[in-house]
């Protein structure tokens, strides 16, 4: 941690700090001319650390586990906080905006992949998705992940089966009637997500579509951490312009 002087704009904690994406967030934070690494934090240290230091804005890429407890933390102290971490549920979200309620300053960006690729993967899928009977979705990850399916794919779904819906899409067609458990995938929203984890993988979806005759694959790879890199730099410089919730980077791109 390298003070920067009066210049830099936003005092940033990481936690999971020793974590994969929080080693990588670290880095792109200390490199950032405009922002100030002033606590590093991971499991078994103290949050307090975070106050300590005058962070006004957290990154959070820890576990499905902590990240609430964490979360709740912050607001409480008036801290804003961009977080990476997966395992966010309507209810959790719905949680995190009653905490806001108290706190309307208090900004926090929750997003289930920062990378700008990822992010426009999404919003293709979404668009391609009424035109389509059929859809699945592929995503494949590190075998050291801890959820499946990724919080990617999960958003992706919602996404899809909101705009199937829309379209008065019904199911989409399916003959299996013998299934060994866990094969067709599992069922988000209506939507067949398949979780593949392999060593030599980092991030990687395709959301395949098909109707009669012709079949659209829609593919994202981030092969390095750094792919994320812009878009949490982005949530932090303007988290604290954006009370309440923000889910999703869409509209921090636009
Ligand atoms: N939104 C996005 O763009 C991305 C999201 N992710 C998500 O980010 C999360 C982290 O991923 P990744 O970095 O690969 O995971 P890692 O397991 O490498 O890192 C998580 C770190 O958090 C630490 N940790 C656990 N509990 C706490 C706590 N209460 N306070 C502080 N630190 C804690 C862990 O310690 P210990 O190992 O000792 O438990 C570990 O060092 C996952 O949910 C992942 O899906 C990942 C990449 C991109
Ligand atoms: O754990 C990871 O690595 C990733 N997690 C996020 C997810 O679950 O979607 C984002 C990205 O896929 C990398």
């Amino acid at each position: 941690m390298r003070e920067k002087g009066p210049a830099a704009a936003a005092r940033v904690g990481v936690l999971g700090a020793r974590g994969r994406m929080g080693m990588e967030v670290c880095k792109a934070v200390d490199a950032a001319a405009d922002l100030e690494l002033a606590a590093a934090v991971d499991q078994g240290d103290d949050l307090t650390e975070v106050a300590d230091a005058r962070a006004g804005v957290v990154v959070d890429f820890t576990t499905p586990d902590a990240v609430m407890d964490n979360l709740r933390w912050c607001v409480e102290r008036g801290i804003h906080a961009v977080v990476g971490t997966t395992g966010f549920t309507e209810r959790r979200l719905d949680q995190v905006r009653d905490w806001l309620a108290d706190r309307p300053r208090v900004g926090v960006v929750v997003a289930p992949n920062f990378g700008i690729g990822a992010v426009l993967m999404m919003q293709f899928a979404a668009r391609a998705a009424r035109h389509f009977e059929s859809v699945e979705i592929v995503e494949q990850h590190h075998p050291r992940k801890l959820d499946a399916p990724s919080g990617t794919a999960t958003h992706t779904a919602r996404l899809i089966a909101a705009a199937r819906a829309e379209a008065g899409l019904g199911p989409a067609p399916d003959a299996t009637r013998d299934e060994v458990a866990g094969a067709r995938g599992a069922d988000i929203d209506g939507v067949r997500v398949h979780a593949v984890r392999a060593t030599g993988l980092v991030a990687h979806q395709e959301v395949l579509f098909g109707t009669t005759g012709e079949t659209l694959t829609i593919r994202h790879d981030s092969y390095d951490r750094a792919s994320f890199m812009p878009g949490v730099l982005l949530a932090v410089r303007e988290v604290p312009r954006r009370p309440g919730l923000t889910v999703g980077l869409d509209a921090l791109l636009d």
